[in-house]
């Protein structure tokens, strides 16, 4: 069964416990549509309190994998551990307490578009917390001021809102239980230069202060530079390769050459 992003943010969730240094480890992936296989045998391991961005070509399969981490996509074969447990052996309450302590940001936001923003920051309080309204209009404020949003914007609805404000609302919902895991799908696609610049340095601070770990699907070659610790690459089915910076300008692979060393990449230098 695959669930709506919708239906995905109302799961319920709650508190788990014991953890490991792999905050995040994927064995032996292999996800397909009817014929088509998109990955196959795929491993990945994201450490507890790092910023890895992903990276590859288009249509590589970067967001169907982060759709199988999130249980949107059925998986053929593989493992998939978050903060220790496997989630595929985890019984529904288990799996409740995982995704208690993740958040995530959807490519276009996906709020919802009848509720304010406040109202879409206080969705997950409201179902997985038992919280007094006051509470949760005061939790709502700080998350706001945590991603740089004014108050001005709490009573706004999506469709009032600048592209700039949808991403910082989106990332504050997916703050909202304070989660240890945030997975953003290309935060910063679709804002200017500054923006993109102003949210890369919200998602490094928050990364640094909260002790966030950091899973982000990017194309965005600034943020690849300036926040990430460390970058995967996909392709052919599975990660081409996995390290910081340095070692991808390193590789000889052809397409990371050309991503990381191209024209478009070095015209940034
Ligand atoms: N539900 C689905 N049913 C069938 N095919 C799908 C489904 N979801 C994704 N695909 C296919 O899987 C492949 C990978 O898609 P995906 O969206 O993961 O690419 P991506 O690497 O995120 O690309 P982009 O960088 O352009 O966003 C594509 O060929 C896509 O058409």
């Amino acid at each position: 069964m695959s669930l709506t992003e919708a239906e995905y943010i109302r799961t319920e969730v709650e508190p788990t416990g014991d953890d490991t240094d792999y905050v995040l480890s994927v064995r032996g992936i292999t996800v397909g549509f009817g014929n088509k296989i998109i990955l196959q045998d795929l491993d990945l391991d994201v450490h507890r309190g790092e910023v890895l961005g992903f990276v590859g070509g288009s249509g590589t399969g970067k967001s169907v994998l982060m759709r199988t981490i999130l249980g949107l996509n059925q998986k053929r074969a593989g493992e998939i551990s978050v903060f220790g447990h496997d989630l595929s052996t985890a019984n529904d309450i288990e799996r409740k307490s995982i995704e208690r302590r993740w958040g995530v940001l959807f490519q276009q936001g996906a709020l919802f578009s009848s509720l304010t923003v406040k109202q879409n920051i206080q969705v997950p309080m409201r179902e997985h917390l038992k919280l007094s309204p006051q509470l949760m209009d005061e939790l709502a404020t700080l998350k706001l001021e945590l991603v740089g949003l004014s108050q001005d914007a709490a009573d706004k609805l999506p469709s009032e809102l600048s592209g700039g404000m949808i991403k910082r609302a989106s990332l504050a919902r997916a703050l909202a239980l304070d989660p240890d895991l945030v997975f953003l799908d290309e935060p910063t696609s679709g804002l200017d230069p500054i923006s993109a610049a102003a949210f890369d340095s919200l998602i490094a601070n928050l990364s640094s202060t909260l002790g966030l770990t950091v899973y982000m699907v990017t194309h965005d070659l600034d943020s690849l530079h300036s926040i990430c610790d460390r970058i995967a690459v996909l392709g052919k089915k599975r990660v081409l390769a996995i390290g910081t910076l340095d070692d991808m300008m390193k590789n000889d692979d052809s397409w990371i050459k050309s991503y990381f060393r191209g024209e478009r990449a070095l015209r940034r230098v």
